[in-house]
């Protein structure tokens, strides 16, 4: 016993190794807390966390969600994003992410995201969660390659699977429901995927002038589409609807597609043929959109082949037939397209919209415009009375003037868009001098007209008067 107590440090020697062991994990803090960066002090940290935490845990499993999948953009990975920065009280670090990219209005909600290698928890009819951003710097990925980590206890993971998932992906499409600014996609070919920019078109249906019946047919529609998922399930169909606008240059078109889209709440891809390599890379392109969303294929008539090789002199002016005819002849067929339209679109996605505009409906493939594919052709035309008042309504605020008479009497008789009407009430607010400038632009239009038919006419009288001397 005597030597046993012998043997035991004394407590002199016990109290200086802890001072020394308190100094040596002093100083080493400090270093860490001063050499280190406070990222990477993060990503240690949350190392040893992770290791404590899977000894804890040792049935824990954990799913990896990466940003893309199958070359293309990742929905969960998107849900995600989306709906992680919603649950402040689950977050580690009580830190987040805020943002925003929009120049264009600075009152706008700044955006938040998780920053990298911070934990956040999440709790699922009882079961914990916890899930992790993390970002790898690899050859292919200079900017780090991100994905997510989701741990849960390896007993619930089916449920995660079955239910979880389908609960993230519904609470992001409920966020972004409520999200007001909208995006307008583009596709790139070079990096072979979609860039987004924020699409600030501010034209609705009220700023949009056009005949009443058009825009009640398009409102009550679109309401219909928006609330018909049981019956389109009920009837066996792909929950989507087609629009062909179809009329001449500055009748609109865009602005209607944009009213469309700012109804209904739902970004826009904006695709141009020409940046489609063949119909395979269009329907990987065109699977990779989202839900809820509107396809916009304009100048479908200058587009592709079929529609482009009967072009009058007239038309050849305005989508240079040849040169587009020549690069889609080798890329997307219209049977690609129509594959996609009433194929593999009816299986792919829901709740979308796709809108072709065209210069001249009758130059487009009758295939194309069968019932079932394009549900609702809209002519987008010169303007009537009806429109031109509107227009003015809008531009000039007033609903009476002298000269209303006269250019209603012109604006029946020769052809102008209301682009060429919108250019000339925007010159000045005065609606004397605005309204005299667009009479002046109808009676120059009437005159030219007028020489035109003449012209006509007399080359009629020649031709009729050689064929007479012939015989
Ligand atoms: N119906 C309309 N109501 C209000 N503004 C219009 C209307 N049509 C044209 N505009 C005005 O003219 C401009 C050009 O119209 P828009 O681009 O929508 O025509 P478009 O038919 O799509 O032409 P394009 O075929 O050349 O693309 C718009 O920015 C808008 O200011």
């Amino acid at each position: 016993m005597a030597s046993l107590y012998n043997q035991a440090p004394s407590v002199s020697a016990v109290f200086s190794l802890y001072t020394s062991f308190s100094a040596i994990m002093m100083l080493f803090r400090t270093i860490f807390n001063d050499i280190v960066p406070k990222r990477y002090q993060d990503y240690i940290t949350g190392k040893v966390v992770d290791f404590f935490f899977s000894s804890y845990l040792p049935s824990s499993f954990t799913f990896v969600i990466e940003k893309e999948w199958d070359s293309v953009e990742n929905i969960t990975f998107h849900a995600a994003e989306v709906y992680l920065p919603t649950l402040l009280s689950g977050l580690s670090t009580g830190k987040l992410l805020v943002g925003s990219s929009n120049l264009k209005n600075l009152e706008a909600q700044p955006k938040l995201r998780i920053p990298i290698d911070t934990k956040i928890t999440d709790e699922f009819e009882g079961i914990h969660l916890e899930w992790t951003l993390h970002s790898v710097e690899t050859k292919n990925f200079p900017n780090g390659k991100r994905f997510f980590h989701l741990t849960c206890e390896k007993d619930f993971c089916k449920k995660i699977m079955t239910e979880y998932f389908t609960y993230l992906t519904k609470s992001a499409d409920n966020i972004l429901r409520q999200c007001e600014s909208l995006k307008i996609y583009t596709y790139n070919k070079e990096y072979s995927c979609w860039l987004s920019t924020n699409f600030e078109h501010h034209t609705t249906f009220e700023t949009l002038a056009i005949e009443s019946h058009i825009k009640n047919t398009m409102i009550d529609d679109l309401d219909a589409f928006s609330q018909g998922k049981d019956f389109f399930k009920s009837v066996g169909r792909a929950w989507k609807r087609g629009y062909l606008l179809y009329g001449p240059p500055g009748t609109g078109k865009s602005s209607m597609v944009a009213a469309i889209a700012n109804y209904m709440k739902y970004d826009i891809y904006d695709l141009q043929l020409q940046s489609v390599r063949d119909d395979g890379d269009l329907r990987r392109i065109l699977t990779s959109t989202q839900n809820r969303s509107i396809l916009l294929i304009e100048d479908i008539d200058c587009g592709y082949d079929a529609s482009c090789k009967r072009q009058t002199k007239e038309t050849q002016e305005d989508c240079e037939p040849e040169k587009d005819s020549k690069i889609l002849e080798e890329k997307v067929s219209l049977s690609g397209l129509l594959n996609f339209v009433d194929g593999l679109w009816s299986s792919c996605g829901e709740e979308r919209i796709i809108i072709f505009t065209a210069k001249h409906k009758e130059k487009l493939d009758p295939a194309l415009l069968r019932p079932g594919r394009m549900d609702i052709h809209i002519l987008m035309d010169y303007c009537t009375p009806f429109v031109f008042k509107k227009l003015v309504a809008l531009y000039l605020k007033i609903d009476d003037h002298v000269l209303f008479d006269p250019i209603e009497k012109l604006v029946l008789k020769v052809s102008v868009t209301p682009a060429e009407v919108t250019q000339q009430l925007m010159v000045t607010k005065n609606a004397d001098i605005a309204l005299k400038g667009l009479l002046e632009l109808l009676e120059t239009k009437t005159m030219e007209r007028e020489e035109d038919t003449k012209e006509i006419e007399d080359g009629d009288t020649r031709k009729l008067n050689k064929m007479k001397k012939d015989k």
